[in-house]
């Protein structure tokens, strides 16, 4: 079986033994699956979401989508992620420019489930050679830029999602992409950057159970 849908499947189980009344859904093509399950399941909570694309995708599905900004607190959250690292266990996501609202809706989470397939996870971060995103308030961008040379940094602009010039978030900001070795030495210094809206490392206060679609699992309440 595909294993999306796989990790989908064990995710929409652990989602309904905790009966969300109100559920956090993240974004990307493994989330895409976990929208179909749980659409075919006997979940009838409200959702909240981390994008436009999960919006639009759980609209048309029928939920009944809670405006973020007023929601205070989301009982269960899925989402996916472009690394996972288990030493220490930490994410990189944002492959999908959706880092911001991702980390606002684990941040208001009680419970933070993230499905990956197997090519996702390795032992420490950077080992997958995927980059760091951080979003950007385009005012700050020669700014940031100018520190991230200041630190040594390597960086990209986002660019390439069926328009000219770059990538432009959710809201209205700008993606980097950032070498990951050197970014990762230097998370807090990026983080503290004005101007910088999100990174897109999630560190373990932000998870409590990885799925990976071969039945591994890290977490909390997992053994490693
Ligand atoms: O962080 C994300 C979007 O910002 C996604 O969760 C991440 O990119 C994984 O996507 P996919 O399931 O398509 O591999």
């Amino acid at each position: 079986m595909d294993p999306k849908l796989t990790a989908a499947r064990m995710a929409l189980e652990e989602v309904l033994k905790r009966q969300p009344k109100i559920l956090g859904v993240g974004s990307g093509t493994t989330v895409h699956k976990f929208i179909d399950e749980l659409s075919r399941s006997e979940f009838t909570g409200k959702v909240v979401s981390t994008s436009f694309d999960t919006t639009l995708r759980l609209k048309e599905k029928g939920f009944e989508v809670v405006d973020l900004m007023s929601v205070n607190r989301i009982d269960v959250s899925v989402d996916g992620a472009d690394e996972v690292s288990t030493e220490p266990l930490s994410l990189i996501k944002g492959g999908g420019a959706a880092l911001l609202r991702e980390k606002v809706v684990a941040e208001l989470s009680s419970f933070r489930i993230y499905i990956v397939d197997p090519s996702k996870v390795v032992e420490k971060p950077c080992d997958r050679g995927v980059p760091i995103p951080i979003e950007v308030v385009p005012v700050s961008l020669s700014a940031v830029t100018k520190n991230l040379e200041r630190l040594g940094v390597k960086w990209s602009v986002r660019t390439g999602s069926g328009k000219l010039g770059p990538v432009i978030t959710d809201n209205g900001n700008l993606v980097l992409d950032l070498e990951c070795n050197r970014a990762w030495e230097l998370l807090e210094e990026i983080k503290s950057l004005n101007g910088v809206a999100a990174v897109g490392v999630f560190e373990r206060d932000l998870i409590d159970l990885v799925i990976v679609s071969d039945g591994r699992k890290y977490g909390k309440d997992t053994m490693q």
